[in-house]
């Protein structure tokens, strides 16, 4: 059995683009680095299986933006852009219902929503909402907004501008977006991304400056959350620079990704309350583990390190959640992004 990853990527040093991976689960190695799209920083990714669609944030000719591409074939196909902004957007989700397309655009502290028309493969701008304000880290002079995706009922769309300390959630109207609340976080803690619980009114939010996991209620009729719980990633003599969070589909397992120490996080969910109790730390065994995913089966977790140019394959214990490493050394250069197909 072999599963496709792709690989969002910054092109600062060596990478070429978008890239893809085998995972070959009968040798438990990872094999077959595939450049699939030359573009310039397409560092994050949306994977659409339902219409075997790639979108990824990118840049050419000095113009940044969204690209949809096929993958039906490898190299993927380009079908369309879209460049309306200056710098590369930092995060990028499609709604395939709506055909709904929402970009988080970090520099620039806003959101983008487009529409993506998937008969001419077209897309066309919506909306925009730009944020305003700082705190009090040295990463928080202006707005950094980081993430955008939906509460699994699609009923809202959340936001998260790590310079402001602050989760958004807006509402999408016949026009485009409208703010409806607003969560914050204690100052300086930089919120980068959120993962909800499948089953419980949970999400968990990880803070990059302060390297915490919030957990948050979810309160799906307003649209606002509240906080339970705030765990320390790391003790006083570690580097705190949170990354990545992931929740198995079952809702029983969370992970976490420390960029300053080089480690992940596995923490059991208690099944009522959605409170976490961590059950194991370990080395990602290379450097600035920016972005993990499971594998389809959740059997095997991928992580992707942005400086040490490695790729870093995990058994996961389906029970204890516990991660074993299998491989360390896998070439793929300045990942930021790691999808299955
Ligand atoms: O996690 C992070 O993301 C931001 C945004 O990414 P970018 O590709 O838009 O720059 C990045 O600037 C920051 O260094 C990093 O910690």
């Amino acid at each position: 059995m072999k599963e496709k990853f792709y690989l969002g990527t910054y092109t600062k040093r060596e990478s070429k683009g978008v890239y893809s991976v085998i995972l070959n689960k009968e040798t438990e190695q990872l094999e077959n680095l595939t450049l699939e799209a030359a573009l310039e920083n397409p560092t994050y990714l949306y994977y659409s299986k339902e219409n075997h669609l790639l979108f990824a944030v990118g840049k050419e000719h000095k113009d940044a933006g969204v690209t949809a591409n096929l993958t039906l074939t490898s190299p993927v196909k380009r079908l369309s852009s879209f460049y309306d902004q200056q710098a590369v957007p930092c995060y990028i989700r499609y709604n395939e219902r709506s055909h709904d397309l929402l970009t988080a655009n970090y520099h620039g502290g806003f959101i983008e929503l487009y529409h993506y028309d998937n008969k001419n493969h077209s897309i066309s701008f919506v909306d925009k909402k730009v944020h305003s304000g700082s705190s009090i880290h040295e990463n928080q002079t202006a707005p950094h907004v980081h993430y955008t995706d939906y509460t699994p009922d699609e009923k809202w769309i959340v936001v998260c501008d790590l310079g402001i300390d602050t989760v958004f959630t807006y509402k999408r109207t016949a026009e485009g977006l409208e703010e409806v609340a607003q969560y914050k976080t204690k100052a300086g803690s930089g919120p980068r991304h959120l993962a909800f619980h499948p089953t419980l009114p949970i999400a968990y939010l990880i803070c990059e400056l302060d390297a915490t996991v919030e957990v948050l209620s979810y309160n799906n009729k307003n649209g606002t959350f509240r906080n339970l719980d705030k765990i320390a990633l790391t003790t006083e003599d570690q580097q705190a620079w949170g990354g990545a969070i992931h929740l198995t589909r079952d809702g029983r397992f969370v992970y976490a990704s420390n960029r300053g120490f080089d480690a992940l996080y596995t923490f059991s969910v208690d099944a009522s309350s959605g409170l976490l109790t961590l059950v194991q730390t370990i080395e990602s065994y290379g450097s600035v583990p920016r972005d993990f995913h499971l594998s389809n089966d959740e059997a095997y977790v991928v992580v992707g390190h942005q400086e040490s140019d490695n790729l870093t394959l995990f058994k996961r214990d389906l029970e204890t959640g516990e991660l074993t490493l299998l491989q360390k050394d896998f070439y793929a250069p300045e990942v930021v992004c790691v999808v299955p197909q």
